[in-house]
């Protein structure tokens, strides 16, 4: 499975690692733009060196709770980066953006693949998303992140997030958007309960049926902190039981914000699944 972007490629055969650039007030956050700018590419250009095949840009935090980001702000927080890494790097660049303008504004600075956790549902996405003429992660979210975890129900959930997947693929191939470019997320922590979570991570494979390749994000997510009872910093090991067990099951992509540690992850997953053939 390849993914092709512009004049890049990315081989997808082995899960490849999409290091997490939050650009937020609540990372970064000391010093002014010049050293948020300057360690954000510090920080860049340290999972670039581990190994990362993906950048992830995100100017607006989608945690729960969060409010929401105007596009001015969102803009301001990425676009500098984004073309900043670009001059610096030739890694692959995402922008984790619902926004229309965002899109449109990221990928001509250079970003390489629309990462949406609300799928292009927002006004303009969908139309944005088929003139950058990229590669588009859908992920599934039910609500909005200010909202979401307030008691999340199913009446089933892998049914109800498969339906979703299936509505927002048949919305992208509708709006000249070819299912080719699309890969596939369930949305971990995105109104879901733990227990959700879990579930969705022990049937991971059953997303394989799209054909298409999935991204999986629990980096440091609640589904792990409040399982340990665990601050989110000192959760890397169950980041990388996560990463593990999603790799084992298939994903193409994870995200991650520990990328050293993931890789070395895979490099172990890998070797595994070659003696399982
Ligand atoms: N595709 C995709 N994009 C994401 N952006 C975030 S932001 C929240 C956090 O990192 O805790 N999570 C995800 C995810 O799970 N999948």
């Amino acid at each position: 499975m390849i993914l092709r972007s512009k004049s890049k490629t990315l081989d997808l055969t082995t899960p490849q690692v999409m290091g997490i650039v939050n650009i937020t007030p609540d990372s970064f956050s000391d010093g002014g733009k010049y050293h948020q700018l300057e360690r954000a590419l510090r920080h860049v250009e340290s999972m670039i060196k581990a190994g990362t095949a993906i950048i992830d840009i995100g100017g607006e935090s989608t945690r729960p709770g969060a409010a929401d980001v105007n596009v001015e702000t969102e803009l301001a927080r990425v676009i500098p980066v984004i073309e900043a890494i670009r001059q610096r790097f030739d890694c692959w660049i995402s922008i984790d953006t619902s926004k229309a303008q965002v899109m449109t504004e990221a990928v001509n600075a250079g970003a390489d693949l629309i990462n949406d956790v609300r799928a292009l549902q927002d006004i303009g996405a969908l139309e944005a998303a088929a003139q950058a003429n990229v590669p588009i992660c859908l992920m599934h979210m039910k609500g909005q992140p200010r909202t979401m975890q307030s008691d999340p129900s199913y009446v089933d959930l892998i049914a109800d997030v498969n339906q979703f997947l299936i509505e927002r693929i048949q919305a992208c191939e509708s709006n000249g958007i070819s299912r080719h470019q699309l890969i596939l997320d369930p949305g971990f922590g995105f109104g879901k309960t733990m227990a959700h979570n879990y579930q969705l991570l022990a049937q991971l494979e059953l997303f394989h049926q799209f054909g298409l390749p999935l991204l999986a994000g629990m980096s440091r997510k609640s589904m792990i902190s409040k399982l340990l009872n665990k601050p989110a910093v000192d959760c890397v090991a169950g980041s990388l039981a996560c990463a593990t067990i999603a790799a084992m099951k298939g994903a193409q992509i994870i995200r991650v914000h520990d990328v050293q540690e993931t890789i070395d992850v895979i490099k172990i997953c890998n070797i595994v699944a070659n003696y399982s053939k």
